[in-house]
């Protein structure tokens, strides 16, 4: 499909939708329940999925889907797919739950392996990050006219995000192989959307995620400027392979600066 500023408003309005959705059970006493994998699920994921899942259909009928909550699809299957819509109906269950108002509705097109367009809503916020490509990044909040946004080159004292629920020894030895750095504690995809906007510099994720986790912020980033790699290098790759989940990766706004030299003596 052409990447076209219609196109992405109509996956922005969706997501808003999606969010909208949320916040009724956002701000009641919802209930909880367990996933196989011991991850939370809450009414609040099941009706954003939902939504998306059907309003993705109306918009594009011929274009699959993934989903973190629809149906798995096999790798036989997913191989074919020439693009797909990649979706985390609701990024950061656990900060739901706790009520810190960092979670995100996310919806990403991948498009040969390649997170071409993509669109981050945080609804406490009432905020949206979405961007395409050429058709750069924009970040816009309420009814407030769209502002373009790009990544930060600053990395003297770099503002470096660490997750909120998910953090580990690993990224303790990166931080303590920086000089000099400013810690940033947060949840969900809203991570990406604070390097794209040029608000935090570096990103290390050296534990798993799923590509739900990272599609639509990839975009995001990478039209502002910024890009995701494994710990070799290498740009995330979507679609390409049996697992959903990620290598472990850095998320960086400066593409000139040397991240990887802070993850191994
Ligand atoms: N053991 C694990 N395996 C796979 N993904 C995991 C995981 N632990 C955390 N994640 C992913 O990390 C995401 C949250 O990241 P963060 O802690 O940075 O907010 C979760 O998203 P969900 O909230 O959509 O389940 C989940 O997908
Ligand atoms: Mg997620």
């Amino acid at each position: 499909m052409e990447l076209t500023r219609d196109l992405l408003d109509a996956v922005c309005d969706i997501a808003v939708e999606a969010g909208q959705l949320t916040l009724p059970i956002y701000y009641s006493d919802f209930d909880v329940e367990t996933k196989d994998d011991d991850s939370p699920l809450t009414q609040a994921d099941l009706a954003a999925h939902r939504h998306i899942q059907a309003a993705l259909t109306r918009l594009t009928p011929d274009t699959p889907q993934l989903s973190e909550e629809g149906a798995e699809t096999p790798y036989a299957e997913r191989r074919g797919w020439a693009e797909h819509w990649l979706v985390d109906p609701l990024d950061g269950t656990r900060e739901f739950v706790n009520k810190n108002d960092q979670f995100t509705i996310n919806i990403a097109l991948i498009r040969d392996h390649v997170p071409v367009l993509g669109v981050v809503y945080a609804p406490v916020l009432d905020t949206l990050w979405f961007g395409a490509g050429a058709l750069g990044a924009f970040c816009q909040t309420g009814d407030d006219a769209p502002r373009r946004i790009a990544v930060s080159t600053r990395a003297d004292t770099p503002r470096v995000l660490v997750s909120r629920s998910h953090r580990g020894s690993e990224v303790d030895a990166v931080l303590a192989r920086m000089p000099d750095y400013e810690p940033v504690t947060m949840g969900s995809s809203l991570k990406f959307c604070v390097i794209a906007e040029g608000r935090a510099d570096f990103y290390p994720r050296l534990g798993p995620t799923s590509e739900w986790d990272t599609g639509a912020g990839d975009a995001v980033l990478r039209a502002a400027g910024g890009a995701i790699t494994d710990l070799h290098g290498h740009a995330l790759a979507y679609n390409d392979g049996d697992s959903i989940l990620n290598p472990h990766f850095i998320a960086f706004g400066d593409t000139e600066h040397d991240w990887r030299a802070y993850l191994s003596d």
